[in-house]
């Protein structure tokens, strides 16, 4: 697993590694790494401009350009606030020939000094016109300038850098927002770190995880998923997820509602039945999608809730527990629930999402004793007992009709299978990512390819001597 941490622990740590060590040592740490880094995106080109902001964000780009200079490569730099330009960096940038000018024209490459882990607020009027007007590739030094460093927000202009280079660790922005590639340099941050405050799946971890057959094991023995979506007029959604439940293990699936004949139709080793009292044992269920919100879809969703085992609530299912809050009263609080919510479902059931999609999470994990995996761009999977799991979408591939169902039986599958809550819905959701980037290989996709690329995203994720 990643880990990332927010500003206030890396500046907390920087601060305790800054006593020991001789000062500005850090920064020009710091500083060789996005040279080297620089020199490598450069492949041979010589000219590089430096956008130098206020602090010591600006002071790493300016003994980046120093660094750069030494190795011949022609280094200009705009200082945004000259009176506060870091006096160090500054010297040694102009010691070695690097030039100060008041715009950046004919470089190859931008290096983005402007703010780093001081942020706050948008971009000031100087830098974003700047920034509007630049014609080469950017490198960001330790992060987009104009991005919030624990949030990922965007308010205005902001750079989208190729590449960024961040020291020590991780934080929040680098996998809630888009930084380009992300490379690590190591400043010695890491002894003086305590435990993460967000995480995120590695290939790895997923394929450790998945939930695979034995030698003793048969179809009751890892795990029965039940699912209750879809309905006789719209099927899909009970076809998608009563797939991606079967794809996910090996464990039987049973679908309950009325979208029976559909879903028999198209997966003959499903166990279909009209209604959730036929159903039988499950030791997961998957209750909302395409399921309505009428009085019988809202019975179907008291009556699962109700059997205690963990259940992925989904679409339809959230918009009911948001419109008739008495629903809870059918859960016993210790059961685990997942509940996977787009923002709109999110507002309905707990208010506006805001800037801040971590704490969102979070608010809601909280509130409603349960997983909460906040749907975007870069999900975020929060959990009652307080960790948090971030999973970045790499493309946009899986944002097509049905994607949702898809992933909701995927849950389904890994709860019924025995996962801790948290790892299941975030290892789905990278399963899902990968499933939809297998499937997609550069074209739009219709939710029934990305299920069909799941098994070879397993595949993908399990470990080669396995
Ligand atoms: N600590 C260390 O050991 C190490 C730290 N390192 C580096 O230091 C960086 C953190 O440096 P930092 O704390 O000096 O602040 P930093 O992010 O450069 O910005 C502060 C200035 O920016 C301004 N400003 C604020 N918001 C703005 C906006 N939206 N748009 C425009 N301007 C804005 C604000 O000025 P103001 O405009 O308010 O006068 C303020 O003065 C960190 O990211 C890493 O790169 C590395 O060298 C490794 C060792
Ligand atoms: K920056």
């Amino acid at each position: 697993m990643r880990g990332l941490w927010t500003t206030e622990r890396v500046k907390a740590a920087e601060e305790r590694v800054m006593a020991r060590v001789p000062e500005g040592a850090l920064m020009r740490r710091a500083a060789f790494g996005v040279a080297t880094v620089a020199l490598e995106v450069l492949a041979g080109r010589r000219r590089v401009g430096l956008l130098v902001g206020a602090g010591n964000n600006g002071g790493d780009a300016l003994w980046a350009g120093y660094f750069l200079r030494r190795r011949g490569v022609a280094v200009s730099a705009v200082l945004l606030n000259p009176a506060k330009a870091h006096a160090a960096g500054l010297a040694a940038f102009r010691r070695v020939g690097g030039r100060v000018v008041e715009r950046l024209t004919g470089v190859d490459l931008v290096i983005d000094g402007i703010v780093g882990l001081s942020a706050r607020g948008p971009l000031r009027p100087d830098a974003a016109e700047h920034v509007a007007h630049l014609d080469a590739p950017v490198l960001s030094v330790d992060l987009p300038s104009g991005v919030d460093p624990d949030t990922g927000a965007v308010r205005g202009p902001h750079v989208r850098p190729a590449v960024t280079v961040t020291f020590g660790c991780l934080k929040p922005v680098h996998a809630l927002a888009d930084c380009g590639e992300v490379r690590l340099v190591d400043i010695g941050l890491t002894p003086e770190l305590a435990g993460p405050d967000l995480l995120e799946l590695e290939v790895s971890d997923v394929g450790a995880a998945w939930p695979v057959p034995g030698p003793t094991d048969d179809k009751y023995t890892q795990g029965v998923t039940g699912i209750a979506a879809g309905s006789a007029t719209y099927p899909g959604a009970a076809v998608l997820a009563t797939g991606a439940a079967l794809l996910a293990t090996s464990g039987m699936v049973r679908y309950a509602g009325a979208a029976a004949e559909g879903v028999r139709a198209r997966w003959p080793e499903a166990i279909c039945t009209g209604t959730i009292t036929d159903a039988g044992r499950v030791q997961s269920w998957v209750v909302g999608p395409g399921l309505g919100t009428g009085l019988g879809a809202e019975a179907v969703l008291r009556s699962v809730l109700e059997v205690g085992v963990p259940v992925c609530a989904d679409a339809d299912a959230i918009t009911m527990l948001a419109n008739n809050p008495d629903l809870w009263d059918a859960r016993d609080p210790d059961t685990p629930l997942v509940l996977t919510p787009h923002d709109r479902e999110y507002e309905r059931l707990a208010g506006e999402v805001g800037d801040d999609r971590v704490a969102a999470a979070k608010r809601a994990a909280d509130k409603f004793a349960a997983v909460v995996l906040l749907k975007g761009h870069t999900t975020v999977i929060a959990s009652p007992d307080g960790r948090v799991l971030v999973n970045r979408a790499r493309s946009s591939w899986a944002a097509t009709a049905g994607s949702g169902d898809v992933l909701s039986g995927l849950i389904g599958a890994l709860l019924a299978a025995g996962l801790d809550p948290l790892l299941a819905a975030g290892c789905a959701a990278r399963v899902h990512v990968l499933a939809a980037e297998l499937a997609a290989d550069g074209a739009p996709i219709p939710a029934t390819s990305l299920l069909a690329a799941v098994p070879d995203a397993i595949r993908a994720v399990r470990p080669l001597t396995a």
